[in-house]
């Protein structure tokens, strides 16, 4: 393990060291609603998430992916039910989930690559020996973009400023990392070769993530798990994924295919 990936790994925060057994997140008859009188969007949902898993949110346009990520992350109150970390509950947002979204506008655009993890590192609070400069540099190394560091947003492409995202996600070394379409605004090529990264980084860093696509393909190739949502806000299943990594086999192209019978299904 290089040291930038101890530096990046070996002290976790407490929170951490989950008892044996237990989810890394659990979802427990979550509901969620846009206001007292407004219809459920999300409708007694339960699951969990282990440790080290990706675990992949798929349905159809309007089903409640995002709203059910922004629980997840505590920007939206549940109707009902509960969201537990290692356990406890939780409601608000806080350091120990990070959020990476779609939209390109999501880096402080005065700041530079660096400065914007750097700050992130900062305002988390963490007292981590390693200092949130050294840990800024380390994360935006392993989404390989030292050679960019000091440049701002705007002097960045797409892909790259995404990749500063994934960077600052990594480097407050959340318990739990929530994508929302992360790679849906970028071209063909850029998204196929940030979602080999993305997969990298996941194992080598036994990353916990939580991710919300529309793409069968996406939700194959990253997921360990794939969850996929009926436009009435429920579950249709949750389906173990053994083609996580893989692209192009029959079986893996069967698999999808299924999933992709399932969705047109769920949405008729
Ligand atoms: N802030 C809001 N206030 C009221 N209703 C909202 C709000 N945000 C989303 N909704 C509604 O909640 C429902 C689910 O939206 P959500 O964005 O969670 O779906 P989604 O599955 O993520 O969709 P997409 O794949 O298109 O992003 C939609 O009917 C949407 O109009």
């Amino acid at each position: 393990m290089s040291p930038r990936h101890e530096r990046l790994l070996d002290a976790p925060p407490a929170a951490v060291v989950a008892r044996s057994g237990q989810a890394a997140l659990a979802v427990r008859n979550a509901s969620i609603a846009y206001g007292p009188k407004s219809p459920v969007i999300v409708d007694n949902v339960s699951f969990d998430v282990n440790q080290g898993e990706a675990f992949i949110l798929i349905g159809r346009s309007g089903c409640g992916k995002s709203t059910l990520l922004r629980s997840l992350a505590g920007f939206q109150e549940l109707r009902s039910g509960d969201i537990l970390l290692d356990g406890k509950k939780t409601k608000s947002p806080g350091p120990d989930r990070m959020m990476v979204f779609q939209n390109f506008d999501q880096l402080l655009p005065w700041r530079t690559a660096l400065q914007n993890v750097e700050f992130a590192v900062k305002k988390s609070g963490s007292k981590d020996t390693t200092s949130p400069r050294q840990r800024a540099l380390d994360a935006l190394e392993m989404v390989h973009l030292s050679a960019a560091s000091d440049k701002f947003p705007s002097q960045l492409s797409g892909g790259m400023q995404q990749r500063v995202a994934i960077a600052r996600a990594l480097a407050v070394r959340p318990r739990i990392v929530l994508m929302d379409e992360p790679f849906g605004a970028l071209d063909a090529m850029t998204r196929a070769s940030l979602q080999a990264e993305l997969l990298r980084l996941q194992k080598e860093m036994n990353m916990t993530l939580v991710f919300v696509t529309h793409s069968i393909e996406e939700a194959v190739y990253l997921g360990g798990r794939i969850g996929l949502m009926t436009p009435q806000g429920t579950f249709e299943g949750i389906y173990t994924n053994a083609f996580q990594g893989q692209l192009d086999s029959p079986e893996c192209a069967e698999f999808a295919g299924e999933l992709r019978t399932k969705l047109e299904m769920s949405a008729a």
